[in-house]
């Protein structure tokens, strides 16, 4: 069996790491390929050098050079770097997992826009129980759809740029699907000062931030009487790496199309 080259965008971030260690761990798949920003003070050395355990891949900021080995790039880094290895990878036909949350409506067009031309798995959470979560939560939103409130409640560490998360986000696209009601026209995201009674239609955000909160998110839907919260946490970015192997391996027989994990795990 040939090992499935992969590179990994935002080497030296967060999951950039997780990812890489996984890799390395993977008989399967070889790391092929790490990219970081120009500024990055990680450019030039080894992408195993962190472990201590050599990748012989050096760190590099130019794309020709970082993904010239790679069939496929997994990306968690911000929508704007992204968005730039999109349009790189769909020209060479390189596949992509991408990770990265906080994409405005223009940048999840132009993903669904290059799996024209490449196989592109996109979800805005990689872990199996999030993604089981999602299926509780389309029950649950059918079963409550009269007489209860409906809250998702999130909290991450105190370095995440977005809010809501891209998870909280979806949870959010999956009741309101479940209810036939749109998000965008049910989505309540901040409350401050005479803010008047809830209306019962509303979906609402709230968000936590602080320390090394991994990333816990809650639907809360409450009644009259009784009150149902349905959580899941993440104790390790490791889930989320392991999910993304598991994506990348989905996409090794695929040339096209865009996919999510509810693919993956055949949950659709
Ligand atoms: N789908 C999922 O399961 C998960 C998604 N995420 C998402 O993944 C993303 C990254 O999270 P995390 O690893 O915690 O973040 P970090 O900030 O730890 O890492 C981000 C990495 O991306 C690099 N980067 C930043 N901007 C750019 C750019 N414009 N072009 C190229 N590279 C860039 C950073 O480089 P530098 O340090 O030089 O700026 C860094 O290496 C977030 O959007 C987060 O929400 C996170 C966890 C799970
Ligand atoms: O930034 C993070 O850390 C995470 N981001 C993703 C999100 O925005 O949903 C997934 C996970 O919650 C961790």
């Amino acid at each position: 069996m040939t090992a499935l080259k992969l590179a990994v965008a935002g080497a030296s971030g967060r999951m950039g790491r997780m990812l890489i260690e996984a890799i390395q761990n993977a008989d399967d798949l070889t790391l092929a390929g790490a990219l970081d920003t120009p500024a990055s003070p990680a450019l030039g050395i080894d992408a195993g050098a962190f472990l201590g355990k050599a990748a012989n891949v050096v760190i590099e900021s130019d794309l020709a050079k970082g993904l010239a080995s790679a069939q496929l790039l997994i990306d968690f880094t911000r929508p704007e770097g992204t968005l730039k290895h999109l349009e790189y990878c769909a020209a060479h036909g390189i596949k992509m997992v991408i990770g990265t949350t906080g994409f405005d409506q223009a940048g999840k067009d132009a993903i669904a826009e290059a799996a024209k031309k490449t196989a592109i798995l996109f979800a805005p959470n990689m872990s199996v129980g999030v993604n089981v979560t999602m299926k509780l939560l389309e029950l649950a939103a059918k079963s409550f759809s009269h007489g209860y409130d409906i809250e998702i409640i999130e909290a991450h560490h105190r370095h995440k740029v977005d809010a809501p998360s891209g998870t909280a986000l979806k949870m959010g696209e999956v009741i309101a699907d479940a209810l036939g009601r749109k998000l965008d026209d049910v989505a309540v995201y901040a409350r401050e000062g005479v803010t008047g009674e809830r209306d019962p239609s509303s979906i609402g955000f709230a968000n936590i931030r602080g320390g090394d909160i991994v990333g816990d998110h809650t639907v809360l839907f409450a009644g009259i009487g009784e009150r149902i919260e349905i959580t899941h946490k993440s104790s390790s970015r490791v889930t989320y790496a392991h999910g993304s192997l598991r994506a990348a391996r989905f996409l090794a027989d695929k040339q096209t199309g865009l996919f999510d994990m509810q693919d993956v795990l055949g949950l659709k």
